[in-house]
């Protein structure tokens, strides 16, 4: 025979009111959100009935109690029994299951938060659909009582009462349910009002912060919704865009950040569902590359979690995310061609999220070409601008290679772009794919090589020797030497990197630590390969390099030829190998005694 589970009522409630919501504070929601769904129901029924919310703190009710009254439709008997008292017991579903859209309640749990802060929660009530009224007394243990009562309440509605526990009393306190309710509930439709010792706050203010209000400029709406971002999140914002899906009943308003926001920074936005506050730091509702825009949003059609904290990640929350960056990027793309000056400002503080936008989107690389800075030999420009002068971009995907290479390509009259830095490249490639191969290309140092000239051959023969001791000492090292003449002329060598020779290298390199089976194979790798990994481009017109010449004394030159060759190594900011390590010291010390003599 099925047996059906049995549960521990205690257990039960202990796991949902302290372990499904972050704070005991979520009571004053789950209370707020009770009240306005009765309201909202007995408006239904009786469209005139009166629509008040009102909490009486215990500085009021002065018996250490919370007092929460609505004019709401009520509860009968039988309700109280089979929604009070019932674990998932809910009348804001319809027989399918499925959450009302009038209503904000949807599991049937919410009441129970009330634990969390108390240890007993009574309820006086009557109901809009006639009946005597009736009270229900809940306990934390899982035990409650209903009794008919037809004189504990004259007028149809519900006020339930909270026993602090001793520990708890001070979230009953004016000072706290005042906030929290002007937090959650500042957007609900109906008067909320909380009322302590002598005063009394009104917590609702009606319409949308961001719905424009009549007779209101739009530069006075400019100015408010500034002020309003700088109360809820406490900066001043670039500009504020009005956010409408239709789809997900969503209304509401995107504030960009004035400046470098950090890619990985959280997205923290401010959503209401059905005017109620679901979280202030609520992510996912915008696309990731869109993190330097802050959203606050009401809308109907997200689902909650239970915890009501965060968004159901659901087809409605991709279709709105959706929607939401498109009209960030409508608004980018407008922004650029209506006031091109603060455009560029904008993107040049956001140029991570754009770039990582225009990966996949033409229009945003189009701007991001136009607009963002990039270093190059001709100084920082933006792509559009370098583009004119250089019909194909010769480009470094990294930032060390550059900074090695930049120096002599501007000196021979060759324009590099760096593009090392994060998404600079697959841009790079991106613009090639549209306009075509020959407009963005890698440069090969080799070819950077070849626009070097040749020095005489008088020069030529007088560094003979220096090529010659030069090769024997580079050999270890997998660099050849090579002569040329170049600017700048205060720089004495430059090391340049050829790809298939260091793939030779790498194998070689693995073959020295591998075991025998591998040496062999990786062996046939190194031997069909030819030229060295490395190139020490020796400058013939720095002085340095020319004296080298002169020396006859081998061992120096030796050192000399080693310590130019770390000396381009370090700037080319590569790694340095154990053999670098020691030409370097070796070839520091050598030339240091000599310096100083016997
Ligand atoms: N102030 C009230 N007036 C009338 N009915 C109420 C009131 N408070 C609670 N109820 C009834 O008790 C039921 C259970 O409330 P509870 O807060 O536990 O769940 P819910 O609001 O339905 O859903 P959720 O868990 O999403 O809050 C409600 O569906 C409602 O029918």
């Amino acid at each position: 025979m099925a047996q059906t589970f049995g549960v521990n009522l205690r257990g039960v409630i202990d796991l949902l009111s302290h372990h499904l919501y972050s704070s005991p504070r979520v009571y004053v929601r789950e209370l707020l959100q009770n009240a306005v769904d009765a309201v909202t129901a007995r408006g239904l029924l009786e469209p005139g009935a009166p629509r008040r919310i009102t909490l009486e703190c215990p500085e009021h009710t002065g018996d250490g109690t919370l007092r929460v009254t609505d004019t709401g439709i009520g509860l009968a008997e039988d309700e109280v029994h089979a929604l009070l008292s019932t674990l998932g017991g809910t009348s804001k579903r319809d027989e399918l299951g499925f959450a009302r859209r009038d209503f904000l309640g949807q599991f049937g749990v919410g009441l129970l938060s009330c634990f969390l802060v108390a240890d007993e929660v009574r309820l006086v009530s009557r109901s809009a659909k006639g009946g005597p009224a009736v009270r229900w007394t809940g306990r934390n243990d899982g035990t409650y009582t209903v009794q008919v009562d037809d004189s504990a309440r004259a007028e149809v509605g519900t006020t339930l009462t909270l026993l602090p526990r001793r520990d708890c009393d001070h979230w009953a306190e004016y000072a706290t349910v005042a906030p929290l309710a002007a937090e959650f509930g500042s957007l609900l439709p109906y008067e909320v009002r909380v009322v302590g010792a002598t005063d009394t706050a009104v917590v609702t203010s009606g319409g949308f912060p961001w719905t424009r209000v009549d007779g209101e400029t739009s530069a006075e709406h400019r100015d408010r919704m500034a002020g309003y971002c700088k109360a809820v999140f406490g900066f001043e914002p670039f500009d504020a865009l009005p956010l409408e899906v239709g789809a997900a009943g969503l209304t509401g308003v995107a504030f960009v950040l004035p400046e470098g926001a950090h890619p990985g920074a959280r997205q923290a936005h401010r959503v209401y569902l059905k005017r109620m506050l679901v979280g202030t730091s609520v992510e996912g509702l915008l696309p990731d590359w869109a993190y330097f825009v802050r959203c606050v949003v009401d809308t109907s059609a997200l689902r909650p979690t239970a915890s009501r904290e965060a968004l159901y990640e659901d087809e409605t929350l991709l279709a709105v995310r959706d929607a939401l960056g498109g009209r960030v990027r409508d608004w980018l793309v407008r922004l650029a061609a209506t006031e091109p000056e603060r455009a560029g400002a904008l993107l040049a503080a956001h140029h991570m999220g754009i770039k990582s936008l225009a990966l996949v989107d033409d229009e945003l690389l189009g701007l991001a070409e136009r607009w963002l800075p990039y270093e190059t030999t001709r100084g920082a420009m933006p792509l559009r601008q370098f583009r004119r002068s250089h019909p194909t971009v010769l480009y470094t995907p990294d930032v060390d290679e550059f900074r090695q290479l930049a120096p002599v390509a501007a000196a021979q009259d060759i324009g590099l772009v760096n593009a090392g830095y994060a998404y600079d490249t697959d841009l790079l490639r991106r613009i090639a794919d549209r306009d075509g191969p020959d407009t963005a290309r890698r440069v090969d140092p080799r070819e950077l090589l070849a626009a070097l000239g040749r020095p005489d051959a008088a020069t030529e023969a007088a560094l003979a020797d220096t090529v010659r001791v030069a090769t024997a000492v580079l050999h270890d090292h997998d660099c050849e030497p090579t002569l040329r003449e170049f600017d700048p002329v205060s720089l004495p060598a430059l090391l340049i990197a050829d790809a298939d020779g260091e793939r030779r290298q790498d194998a070689e390199d693995a073959r020295a630590d591998a075991d025998p089976l591998w040496q062999d194979l990786l062996g046939h790798l190194v031997d069909a390969g030819s030229g060295a990994a490395q190139r020490l481009v020796l400058n013939t017109r720095n002085p340095l390099v020319a004296r080298l010449a002169e020396v006859a004394d081998t061992a120096l030159l030796e050192s000399a030829v080693r310590a130019l060759y770390v000396n381009a190594l370090l700037q080319s900011h590569r790694p340095l190998r154990p053999k670098d390590t020691a030409a370097l010291t070796g070839s520091f010390l050598d030339l240091l005694d000599r310096a100083i003599g016997h």
